[in-house]
């Protein structure tokens, strides 16, 4: 059937997807997914200014808010520079964030990603 233009996905969208479905897989616990509520953090919204979890980034790729994969990259980078800012070395979440940052940009890298063609550029 033919696609209406509202379901039409752009391709960085759809590129963008795919990156985020990768990301998630290597957050099995699921410490990323959603916000960070300071019930179970205390006083994380004071620490951490701009917070972003892989929901935030799901909807801002639904809203069409990334105009390049770098603004994508930096909004992952932030995720978990944040759990590196807020949770002490050594903790569960700590460790979880810095796993998660360095087996995700070794997906992002220029070499794993020129295969998916010009849509980068
Ligand atoms: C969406 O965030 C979460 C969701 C679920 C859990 C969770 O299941 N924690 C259990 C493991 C020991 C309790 C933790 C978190 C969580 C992430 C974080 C981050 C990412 O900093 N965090 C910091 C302090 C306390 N909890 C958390």
């Amino acid at each position: 059937c033919v696609l209406k233009a509202s379901q039409k996905r752009r391709p960085l969208s759809r590129l963008l997807e795919q990156l985020l479905r990768n990301l998630e897989k290597r957050d099995p616990n699921q410490f990323f997914a959603w916000p960070v509520n300071d019930n179970f953090a205390p006083g994380y919204s004071t620490i951490i200014r701009r917070p972003m979890d892989f929901s935030t980034m799901k909807q801002k790729i639904d809203d069409n808010e990334y105009r390049s994969l770098n603004c994508f990259i930096s909004d992952f980078k932030l995720m978990c520079n944040n759990a590196m800012k807020y949770n002490k070395p050594g903790t569960v979440y700590h460790k979880a964030a810095r796993r998660l940052l360095h087996s995700g940009l070794k997906q992002l890298t220029p070499q794993k990603l020129r295969p998916l063609g010009d849509i980068l550029t």
